[in-house]
């Protein structure tokens, strides 16, 4: 694997899955993989789970792993090209991503999109700005669109919770929120969902939370929560804001917080959350902390997907 920025950069979900349980199983097994190597970890954005479980996935590889808080503690970064500088930006990432390719092997980015402008968010702008000056391996920690090792941990999470020999119906449901979220953790849930073709994935939302074409080609597509709980055997739980109306929250008509009630149509569902969680907004208390939660083992399980995902990078670099 050369970089990690969504689900087309692996060519075998199922393999690197088996290489992130095979890690769960014994963490130190390639400890020896990343010895002399070293990862810089850049946050544009704030994280706990992300910037900490791809910290412990390298110190398991042997890696050295630095953590800069460019966002809060960098030069303020300018992208456009041919920018006259005199205004509050300091650095060109021109000028800053080709250091950092001097100082790491392995390049990760947390970067969210401005939820304004569509059409830069959709272009990746930031982190294709770091992947086109780096000229070293990038990671995403989350970008503009999508959370590839999010989702990595996702299906992780599943294919080791999930004991039938039948597809698992798997459904994706909107949640509500009090602030506008990005579509990223939706879009490469979905993605990757499509990809690994393992599962019947079933998406729900209100009216005019539809999400971008690309990411929902192949999904079952309902209104109606109620209908897409039938029978799930794992309900993901997410906000996010309007794709269509840009970064808008349309109200939604009904409830859409999931309760131990709307649980009883499941098959006994493992619920996902990426995490954080507004309690009691997106998800009720009775639900995250009931036994049908996943969210725990789902967040410790960020570790493995991480080590899977860098040590592919590794044994190319
Ligand atoms: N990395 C996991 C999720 C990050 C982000 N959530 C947030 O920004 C939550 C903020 C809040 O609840 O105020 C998102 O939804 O994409
Ligand atoms: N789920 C997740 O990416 O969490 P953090 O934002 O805390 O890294």
């Amino acid at each position: 694997m050369k970089q990690f920025l969504s689900a087309h950069d692996v060519f075998d979900i199922d393999a690197l899955v088996a290489t992130g349980l095979a890690y769960k199983a014994d963490r130190f097994r390639d400890k020896g993989l990343g010895a002399g190597r070293r990862i810089g970890l850049l946050f544009l954005n704030p994280s706990l789970r992300t910037r900490l479980s791809t910290q412990v996935a390298a110190q398991h590889l042997g890696m050295e792993a630095i953590v800069f808080n460019v966002g809060a503690e960098g030069w303020a970064l300018e992208f456009a090209d041919g920018a006259v500088m005199n205004g509050s930006t300091v650095e060109h990432v021109k000028d800053a991503a080709p250091i950092l390719g001097q100082y790491f092997d392995i390049l990760a980015l947390r970067t969210f999109p401005s939820l304004q402008d569509r059409a830069a968010d959709y272009s990746e702008r930031t982190l294709n700005a770091f992947v086109r000056y780096s000229g070293i391996p990038v990671v995403s920690l989350e970008s503009a669109t999508l959370h590839p090792l999010q989702s990595l941990t996702d299906v992780l999470t599943i294919t080791e919770t999930f004991k039938e020999q039948r597809k698992p119906r798997v459904v994706l449901t909107w949640a509500p929120h009090v602030k506008p979220l990005p579509q990223c953790v939706a879009n490469s849930f979905a993605q990757w969902m499509t990809a690994w073709g393992a599962a019947d994935f079933v998406v729900t939302h209100p009216e005019g939370y539809a999400l971008k074409e690309e990411f929902i080609t192949g999904a079952t597509l309902t209104s109606s929560q109620d209908e897409a709980l039938e029978g799930a055997d794992y309900v993901y739980v997410k906000n996010w804001s309007a794709y269509e109306d840009y970064g808008k929250m349309p109200p939604a008509s009904g409830n859409w917080m999931l309760t131990l009630d709307k649980l009883k149509a499941t098959n006994n569902a493992g619920v996902m959350h990426c995490l954080p969680v507004r309690r009691n907004v997106e998800l009720s208390d009775e639900v995250l902390d009931s036994p049908h939660s996943l969210v725990t083992q789902q967040a410790a399980n960020r570790v493995w997907a991480a080590q899977a995902v860098l040590s592919e990078i590794l044994k190319q670099a």
